[in-house]
């Protein structure tokens, strides 16, 4: 059976489900088949030869080296919308916190805590706190994928009125979005337009700075931004001068640093987003289940560096992985060397991405190490894997 190392703690609902299938749990990464993580950066740490999957338990994988993953056929998966409502209530909670300065009367109260004379002066007092209301004003939703889609959502329920700018939608993501969303298709135009501007995108070369001095001086003065997306999304030290200076009247965000840490006008969270026991278990069950479909039948789901492949659960036969460079020639080239092993295929898939290709055969009987060696030695061929019920 497998082994798997988890980098970081995963909920047991997860972990106890591979357990129960005999999957063995080790200390060392060196020995597992497949990791399991959260935000543990993978970036400096070198795979074992061995490595067969990572399974990120969350959305974001800038944490993992998801391409070098993929030129030596290391499967990444992640668990899309497994935690998305659990990081938009936080989103809502932060933009209400930066409504009124609710943190700060909280505080007041606790340092009065020991004056009778507490309900007196907090009438007083509250207007300091002061603040507006969500409803009538107008919020930008950058990204309008699982988590963005929902923010907007009850945002229209608060009654906010919602603009939205994401160029990559699948039609069938902006099939199910509210049509009162206001498409914007230039960021600066949404910039412009809105009260709050709320960040909902992954962490890629694309993204990163996306809000950089120029994108801030686009923004209403007094306008708020949250951040629980990334913090590499935000040039920092423009948006700190932006706070310094009123032009931005708040910064609300789930990622503590150095600089975010010490802002005027911050409210800085521990990356909370992710931190309740519905999202941790929707996430880590759903991570075990695609590496078991992975592992166990060579079916790929929810990968970021490969295409979806499901031949369904393994049968009778076994199953050849083929992981190998998008070119030509290289299925001709598998079929033969099955054909020439008398081996007959049953079923058979095929899914590239990018540069790179995998392709899945389902065969009649068992394939030898002679014939597994022979696939490994094929030209453009990363990986091979042979997948055959334990006896
Ligand atoms: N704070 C937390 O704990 C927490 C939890 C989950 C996710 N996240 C972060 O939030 C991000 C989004 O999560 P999700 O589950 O909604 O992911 P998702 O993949 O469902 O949605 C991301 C959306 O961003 C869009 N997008 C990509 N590039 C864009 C660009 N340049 N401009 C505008 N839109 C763009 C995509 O088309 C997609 O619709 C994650 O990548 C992760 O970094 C943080
Ligand atoms: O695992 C976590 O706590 C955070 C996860 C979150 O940042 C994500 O991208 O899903």
């Amino acid at each position: 059976m497998y082994a798997v190392h988890c980098m970081n703690n995963i909920s047991t609902v997860g972990t106890d489900a591979l357990e129960r299938a005999g999957y063995e749990f080790v200390d060392d990464p060196d020995r597992a088949d497949a990791w399991l993580v959260r935000s543990a950066n993978l970036h400096e740490i070198e795979a074992p030869a061995g490595l067969l999957a990572i399974a990120r338990a969350g959305a974001g994988v800038n944490n993992i080296p998801v391409e070098r993953c993929a030129q030596r056929g290391i499967v990444v998966f992640n668990t899309p919308g497994a935690n998305a409502n659990a990081v938009k209530e936080l989103v809502i909670c932060g933009m209400l916190l930066a409504c009124r300065d609710v943190i700060g009367g909280v505080e007041w109260v606790h340092e009065a805590s020991d004056d009778p004379q507490i309900a007196k002066r907090a009438e007083k007092a509250k207007k300091r706190f002061a603040g507006c209301e969500l409803a009538g004003k107008r919020v930008g939703v950058i990204g309008l994928g699982a988590i963005g889609a929902q923010v907007a959502d009850v945002l229209i329920a608060l009654g906010a009125e919602v603009m939205g700018y994401d160029p990559y939608l699948s039609i069938n993501a902006a099939w199910g979005l509210d049509r009162r969303i206001e498409h914007a298709t230039e960021l600066s135009d949404l910039l412009a337009a809105c009260d709050f501007v709320t960040l909902h995108v992954p962490a890629t070369d694309e993204t990163r700075g996306m809000i950089s001095s120029v994108a801030i001086a686009h923004m209403k003065r007094g306008a708020v931004l949250l951040n629980f997306a990334r913090d590499a999304l935000v040039d920092e030290q423009a948006l700190a001068e932006a706070l310094d200076d009123g032009h931005l009247a708040r910064y609300v965000t789930d990622f503590a640093n150095p600089a975010s840490a010490n802002m005027k006008n911050a409210i800085v969270l521990p990356h909370l987003g992710a931190s309740t026991g519905e999202a941790e278990d929707n996430c880590a069950v759903m991570a075990a289940r695609q590496l078991r479909d992975y592992l166990e039948n060579g079916n790929i789901a929810n990968s970021v560096n490969y295409g979806r492949v499901d031949l369904g659960p393994l049968g009778e036969g076994s199953r050849v992985a083929l992981f190998h460079d998008n070119a030509q020639g290289v299925i001709g080239q598998l079929t033969q060397v099955l054909a020439n092993s008398g081996l007959n295929i049953e079923n058979m898939s095929n899914v590239s991405r990018g540069a790179y290709a995998y392709t899945l055969v389902e065969v009649s009987g068992a394939v030898s190490p002679e014939t597994g060696a022979e696939l490994s030695a094929l030209d453009h061929v990363t990986r091979v894997r042979v997948i055959a019920r334990e006896a």
